[in-house]
């Protein structure tokens, strides 16, 4: 009730929204809060929707018919590089500062969200997956025990895998990439859609994010289980065991085969910061495409894995230990040390060659990735002497420089794939031609966060125009 009267309020005279909106979060929240003080992310959504339905429409009639922005011929032929023409609620990135989730940047989560030992704080660890999924979700920041229940909530969603998926990642060849396995293996998932069952049932669109919700839970609690089993067949014996008593992190430790708390708290840091970025990163993007023909979660976020697994996107960090390695035995074989002279030369080589470096370089950053930098703050305080890690840090001393003489690239800074390689290395994770199912299990929890709200929000199918050479020539001829 308290809801929708605020809400009249606001379609009425839409004044001072960041205020209103503020107070209706915690309003909601107080509101969506059962007799035990902890909500579950079910009740907190359930509770912010017509507000957030109400906002849009506000925000359409107040503002419909405003002009964000033009398009120039480059932008329509590049790519649409700073074309503003998607909605995205969960997360924002700043050319200069990188991403924030939900307004918060990645140090200030570090700070604030609950983490494995409890308490928010560098000093307990590094935040809990589960817990930027409730922030990303719902814009709030979670208590201890409400995360918990979150986590409870996706381990027992797990056991619904279906019981044929398993069986068809066994029969997979071996040698068939492991992102080709990861899509394989959550497009057979999607027989559990219950939002493809509820759309065939006749489900009105009113109540589509209902069962959106379910899909986008499920899905997240599933694929650890699709990804651990390809790995563990890939490279092992196939067996996956697990470890419910730990979180999401922890847990999917166990399921690839691993058990030390330093790689625990690696995943936890690895899982929280590849989630989303922003809606125009082709992983998310094509979620949300996909998804707004009203394919199902489990669909729509198969289309982003495929987007995934292109090496200009998240296949770069296979790409780059790739390169690594392609330094280090060229070193070997000449009888030289990986120092800063000779990646200079290897670096020299791979551009001469017309191939892009790997890790370096981005559609939309212009400075260091906050990404790359937290996983270095990671090296520096668990593995300083690290001999990949030195490497890593050689590069980065000498590419920006290279990458600025070679006058190409508008980002010479190194992004996210640049460094993650090397911590998984260090743990012995080396099977890098894996390396992006991981970023997989990640990106799950924003591109699917934002499905839900493009479901609540109810919005279209995208078809934005295209246009034609001839027509740009003619268009322009007549201006
Ligand atoms: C999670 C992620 O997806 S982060 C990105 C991961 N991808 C990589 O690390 C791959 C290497 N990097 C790249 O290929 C690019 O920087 C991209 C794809 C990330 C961004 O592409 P764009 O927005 O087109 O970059 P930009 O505008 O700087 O490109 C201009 C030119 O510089 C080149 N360039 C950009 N980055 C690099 C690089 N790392 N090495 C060599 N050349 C580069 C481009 O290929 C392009 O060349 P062209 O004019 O011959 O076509
Ligand atoms: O933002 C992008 O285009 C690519 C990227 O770093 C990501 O998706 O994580």
């Amino acid at each position: 009730m308290m809801g929708i009267a605020v809400c009249r309020n606001i379609f009425l005279s839409p004044i001072n929204f960041t205020t209103m909106l503020s107070k209706i979060s915690f309003a909601s929240r107080t509101l969506a809060r059962n007799a035990r003080g902890v909500a579950t992310i079910q009740e907190v959504l359930k509770s912010q929707v017509p507000q957030k339905q109400a906002d849009l429409l506000a925000l359409k009639k107040e503002h419909g018919d405003k002009v964000l922005g033009e398009v120039t011929v480059d932008q329509c032929i590049g790519g649409a590089r700073g074309v503003k023409c998607m909605l995205w609620e969960t997360s924002n990135l700043d050319a200069e500062e990188g991403i924030r989730f939900r307004g918060h940047t990645i140090p200030d989560c570090q700070q604030i969200l609950p983490t494995f030992k409890g308490p928010a704080g560098p000093e307990n660890g590094e935040p809990l997956l589960e817990s930027l999924f409730w922030l990303l979700l719902t814009s709030e920041v979670p208590t201890k025990a409400e995360v918990d229940g979150l986590t409870a909530d996706l381990h027992k969603r797990a056991a619904s895998l279906p019981s044929h998926v398993v069986p068809l990642l066994n029969s997979l060849p071996k040698d068939m990439h492991p992102m080709t396995q990861f899509t394989i293996g959550l497009n057979a998932a999607q027989t559990g859609s219950a939002f493809a069952k509820a759309y065939q049932d006749g489900a009105p669109k009113t109540e589509y994010h209902e069962y959106v919700l379910e899909d986008v839970l499920n899905v997240v609690a599933q694929l650890p289980e699709i990804a651990a089993t390809i790995y563990r067949n890939v490279y092992f014996d196939g067996v996956v065991s697990k470890d419910t008593s730990l979180d999401y992190s922890g847990n999917f430790c166990r399921m690839l085969g691993y058990d030390d708390k330093g790689f625990d708290e690696l995943m936890r840091l690895y899982l929280c910061i590849h989630t989303d970025h922003e809606g125009g990163n082709a992983s998310a993007h094509a979620t949300h495409l996909v998804g707004s023909t009203l394919s199902d979660p489990y669909l729509a976020y198969a289309g982003g894995l495929n987007a995934l697994a292109g090496p200009l996107h998240g296949l770069a960090n296979q790409e780059v230990l790739g390169w690594i390695q392609g330094i280090q035995k060229q070193m070997a074989d000449e009888g030289k040390e990986v120092n800063a002279e000779t990646i200079t030369q290897f670096t020299w080589d791979t551009l001469n060659a017309k191939k892009v470096i790997p890790g370096y370089g981005h559609a939309v950053l212009r400075k260091t990735d906050p990404r790359y930098s937290c996983q270095r703050e990671f090296a520096l305080k668990h593995m300083p002497d690290d001999e990949l890690f030195k490497i890593v840090s050689t590069i980065y001393e000498v590419m920006p420089g290279i990458l600025t003489e070679h006058g190409k690239t508008k980002n010479p800074y190194p992004n996210v794939d640049s460094h993650s390689g090397v911590l998984l290395w260090h743990y012995g994770f080396t099977q890098f031609q894996y390396y992006t199912v991981l970023f997989g299990v990640s990106r799950a929890v924003g591109a699917l966060s934002q499905l839900y709200w493009d479901r609540a929000l109810g919005l279209p199918l995208e078809r934005p125009k295209s246009v034609t050479p001839e027509f740009i020539k003619k268009f322009c001829e007549s201006q």
